[in-house]
């Protein structure tokens, strides 16, 4: 297990059309789930973006994100070391599980059928590594999404209404696989979501973007 890592938004300031979206200054500690809320058009998903290096060129940003205290800010988004999960768990059609597992996952990672195994029986998929995506179901899929995640190494994470896809019993599964997870793995994590269960299961602090 790693010993975690931190992530920090440095007086971050974004501006669209001269006027300033939003302002945040952020400290994530290794395993923290920070919640981000607001109103539709507040700025979550350009935060995202933004911290993900695909921010549009519309917008202008200023601050840092240091991320294990290194700047990330301007690196191409390859480079940053962040991982994303989105609600729609996006696995590629064309590889099996395994294949899906195995993309992403760090060129020198020892054993890596391995690790793809254990990670399968980790979340209750265990010898699913042949299937096709297509004939799994909503949840098998979201654990799939989750554990290709956690195999690529990030250093942090960013989630995006990752569980409003899924219907009640499994959402309240699939949070507190995701939680446990992340917080096992030590990975500063953003959370945006319209859901207020999510930010109370997501255990970490909150604030709430304005107009
Ligand atoms: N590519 C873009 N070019 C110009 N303006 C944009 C662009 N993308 C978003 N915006 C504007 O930036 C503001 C913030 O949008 P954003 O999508 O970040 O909001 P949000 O909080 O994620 O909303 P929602 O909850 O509806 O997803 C909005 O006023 C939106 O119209």
């Amino acid at each position: 297990m790693s010993a975690g890592h931190r992530l920090v938004l440095d007086d971050v300031r974004i501006i669209l059309q001269g006027n300033t979206l939003l302002e945040l200054d952020a400290e994530i500690g290794p395993g923290e789930v920070y919640t981000v809320m607001g109103p539709s058009g507040s700025g979550k998903s350009t935060l995202l973006a933004y911290l993900a290096g695909f921010l549009a060129p519309a917008f202008q940003a200023s601050g840092r994100v240091l991320l294990d205290g290194h700047d990330i800010s301007r690196l191409p988004a390859e480079r940053r070391g962040i991982g994303l999960l989105f609600q729609d768990p996006l696995l590629f059609p064309h590889l099996s599980v395994a294949g899906n597992l195995r993309f992403g996952m760090p060129r020198a990672a020892a054993d890596k059928a391995g690790r793809i195994e254990t990670a399968l029986e980790r979340v209750g998929l265990a010898g699913f590594g042949q299937r096709d995506p297509a004939t799994l179901s909503g949840g098998q899929k979201a654990r799939v999404a989750l554990m290709r995640l956690l195999l690529s190494a990030p250093r942090a994470v960013l989630l995006d209404e990752p569980f409003s896809k899924l219907d009640r019993p499994l959402r309240h599964d699939m949070r507190r696989l995701v939680f446990d997870r992340l917080r096992e793995a030590g990975l500063p994590s953003l959370l945006v979501t319209h859901d207020r269960e999510d930010a109370e299961e997501a255990g970490g602090r909150m604030i709430e973007l304005s107009h």
